[in-house]
């Protein structure tokens, strides 16, 4: 039987747990947790013995392709049948940690992902800048920062938290189209580099430069206008996006650059067409258009430097084995552009870094049907990730447990309780009948998943963990009714 034992306690050191070998099914009732464990960070060591081999193999089983380039899946079945995140059985996280849903990570899979972006742009001069609004939780940052990642930020709050994570404010790029002056001057102040999205942006960056003392270096944010052939959602550079600035305008912006050249210093072009971009060919043609517009920008006496194509690099979402493009298939798509012109090349991966890292684990509150369809209520739902709801995202979902024996799959919508009938993970699936209290989890949700989740019904944002060299440990505490009730102290 699986069981959460105490091992040790040494005060003032995060509390160590051993999972017992286990076998563990049928399921065990939900476990209760004494309240003294529940704000602090929690260890679960693994016994070695118990962690069959096959979990590992069938992983990279799975895409055999993607393996060698690190973009597998790190959530596999087992031999046993029971679901393993890097060799542990998730079954028995959920049985010693306090509560669920829960984000669980594979802090290896983070990893291996910054290190096949790394591998691709050998030989490039190049900075990777995460993404930060794809996953924000600050060990996962840090994480990054110390693999020598530069971050790419949208916010000055995410430029409060990238400089807490220690990264390196000239590894940092700001972008967005509608950020604040307060914002500018810290970035201005710290030597971030900012992406121009507008004629006010401009103005707003030559006030901070003055501000500061400071000349900012800045690239140019220009819609390509090509098409991501994705979601009209995350489509960012087609001619009808919020997003840079259009060609007919680059003049004007050149003009103003050179007016204002002891506040701002041309470095570069930047573009970024959309998210979850599965065709390497689109990066090809922006790639292709914005080397132009910096051939032509040279021409005029700018020394420009940086070529940067944002992110957006789709994964496989569908776990069906495609082979999709990997980092390195992008980086070669624009090699020799980039060498041609003794350019560096910044990158600004989110999903394609974080979101195959990572699952959403949830129990199964009940099974209902309504004589039409058949559903699987969790206690998940799109308060803690809301891409299915908001975009009909697909994003795979599975059992962590054996079926139970002469259990029926059935097609079945996978609902959270939230009071919408927008609140689905998954529709149709075709799952085993779960007994009550089983683990079902939902893929690729390192992603716009936490960083997306709100406190909609009162659900509370979950606490995440991650694998680290077979332990388990608490990377962010889950909010609780506690937390909220404080916003309204003192009023
Ligand atoms: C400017 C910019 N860069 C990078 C990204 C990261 O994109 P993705 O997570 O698809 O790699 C985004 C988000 O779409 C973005 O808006
Ligand atoms: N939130 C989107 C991606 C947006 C990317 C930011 N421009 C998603 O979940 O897929």
């Amino acid at each position: 039987m699986a069981a959460a034992q105490l091992l040790s306690c040494p005060s003032g050191s995060p509390q160590i747990y051993r999972i017992a070998n286990a076998s563990a099914f049928p399921p065990k009732p939900f476990p209760r947790f004494p309240a003294r464990f529940r704000s602090r960070t929690l260890t679960l060591q693994t016994s070695a013995s118990r962690i069959p081999p096959a979990a590992a193999s069938s992983a990279a089983a799975a895409a055999p392709a993607a393996a060698a380039a690190g973009f597998r899946h790190c959530f596999s079945k087992g031999e046993d049948g029971f679901l393993y995140c890097e060799g542990v059985r998730v079954e028995d996280v959920m049985e010693a940690v306090e509560r669920s849903p829960f984000y669980l990570y594979s802090k290896d899979q983070i990893t291996r992902n910054f290190e096949a972006y790394k591998e691709a742009l050998e030989g490039l001069k190049s900075v990777v800048g995460y993404a930060i609004k794809a996953n924000n939780n600050l060990k996962i940052l840090e994480h990054l920062k110390g693999l020598g990642c530069g971050a790419v930020l949208v916010s000055g709050n995410e430029l409060r938290l990238a400089l807490r994570a220690g990264f390196d404010p000239t590894r940092c790029i700001f972008n967005g189209n509608g950020k604040l002056l307060e914002d500018l001057v810290l970035a201005a102040e710290k030597g971030v580099f900012v992406n121009v999205d507008s004629e006010f942006d401009l103005e707003n960056i030559v006030t901070a430069a003055r501000v500061v003392g400071k000349r900012v270096p800045v690239l140019l944010r220009i819609n390509p206008d090509v098409d991501p052939q994705v979601h009209p959602y995350v489509a960012t550079g087609n001619k009808t996006s919020k997003f840079g600035i259009r060609n007919e305008k680059l003049q004007w912006f050149l003009d103003a650059v050179k007016k204002h050249s002891s506040e701002i210093d041309l470095v570069g072009v930047h573009c970024h067409l959309g998210s979850t971009i599965t065709k390497v060919d689109i990066f090809r043609d922006a790639a292709i258009l914005m080397v132009n517009f910096i051939d032509q920008i040279r021409a005029q006496g700018f020394q420009l430097e940086y070529l940067n194509i944002g992110g957006g690099l789709g994964i496989d979402y569908h776990h069906s084995g495609a082979v999709l493009p990997t980092p390195l298939d992008l980086v070669n798509t624009v090699r020799e552009l980039v060498l041609s012109r003794d350019l560096t090349l910044i990158i600004e991966p989110g999903r394609s870094l974080i979101a195959n890292t990572c699952c959403l684990v949830n129990r199964v509150t009940g099974v209902k049907t309504n004589g039409t369809k058949n559903f699987i209520v969790i206690d998940g739902s799109m308060a803690e990730l809301i891409r299915p709801s908001l975009y009909g995202a697909y994003q795979h979902i599975e059992l962590v447990s054996p079926p139970l024996p002469n259990s029926e799959s059935s097609t079945f919508d996978v609902v959270g309780p939230v009071c919408e009938s927008a609140d689905f993970l998954g529709k149709d699936r075709e799952l085993p009948t779960p007994a009550k209290g089983v683990g079902l989890v939902v893929h690729d949700a390192g992603a716009y998943c936490m960083s997306m989740a709100s406190t909609y019904n009162l659900k509370m944002r979950p606490p995440e963990y991650w694998v680290d060299n077979g332990s388990v440990v608490k990377i962010r505490h889950g909010e609780t009714i506690e937390d909220f009730i404080k916003f309204f102290d003192g009023l």
